[in-house]
């Protein structure tokens, strides 16, 4: 079954506590933390304080997503502040392997965002080592934006090119998810959507998440 993870972005951060229960309650199998330094994306969001007090809140998987520049700075204060998955842009380093390599040394799961413009071959010769490839179905730095189309055949041909060297890497797919679009990010192979409007912007989040689910 296809895997949903609640992007907080959306969330009313006046009542935090209270919004994460709400979609773990809900059904949720992850919760994705946009983690934006103002610099990769423009807009600012969380930093480790924020994640480290709200591990403390739910048992829910945190699929920390780093929108920020040197991400290598920061994979060991979000893994020890409780992250399950650390997801790195591919567009955000030099370095990919290795920064790959040291969210692995933490013994967390190492994940590889790629933005709308950036072609898959970026990640073929590491792919074996991904845990999780994120494939932006908008350009990143805020919810309620519009799903960009192309991002289907992107999600196609990166299942292909898993199955062709046998990895258990996930898909997971970012922006624009809505319950008309869901059965077809399946279909194309996304085992994770992540959805924020979708789910805190309507007034039945367990609704909103078992239609996102039922594809
Ligand atoms: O990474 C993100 C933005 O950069 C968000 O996770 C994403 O946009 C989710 O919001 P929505 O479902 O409203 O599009």
């Amino acid at each position: 079954m296809i895997q949903i993870a609640p992007s907080i972005l959306s969330a009313d951060f006046a009542r935090l506590e209270q919004e994460i229960l709400k979609v773990e309650t809900a059904g949720a199998d992850l919760l994705h933390i946009d983690v934006m330094d103002g610099h990769f994306v423009p807009n600012l969001t969380f930093g480790p304080p924020v994640v480290k007090a709200i591990r403390k809140v739910t048992q829910l998987p945190f699929d920390v997503h780093l929108m920020v520049d040197k991400p290598e700075e920061y994979v060991r204060p979000f893994a020890e502040a409780g992250a399950n998955i650390i997801t790195i842009h591919a567009e955000a380093t030099p370095h990919l392997h290795r920064v790959v390599q040291s969210i692995k040394e933490h013994r967390i799961q190492a994940g590889v965002a790629l933005n709308p413009a950036t072609p898959l071959c970026v990640i073929e010769e590491i792919l074996h080592d991904l845990d999780l490839i994120l494939i932006m179905s908008v350009n990143p730095g805020f919810g309620g934006q519009k799903f960009i189309p192309s991002a289907l055949k992107k999600i196609r041909r990166l299942k292909t090119m898993l199955m062709q060297i046998n990895s258990p890497a996930l898909i997971e797919v970012d922006g624009g998810v809505t319950s008309e679009n869901a059965a077809q990010l399946k279909d194309a192979g996304a085992d994770i959507l992540v959805a924020g409007s979708a789910i805190y912007g309507v007034v039945d989040c367990q609704a909103a998440i078992a239609s996102l689910k039922k594809v």
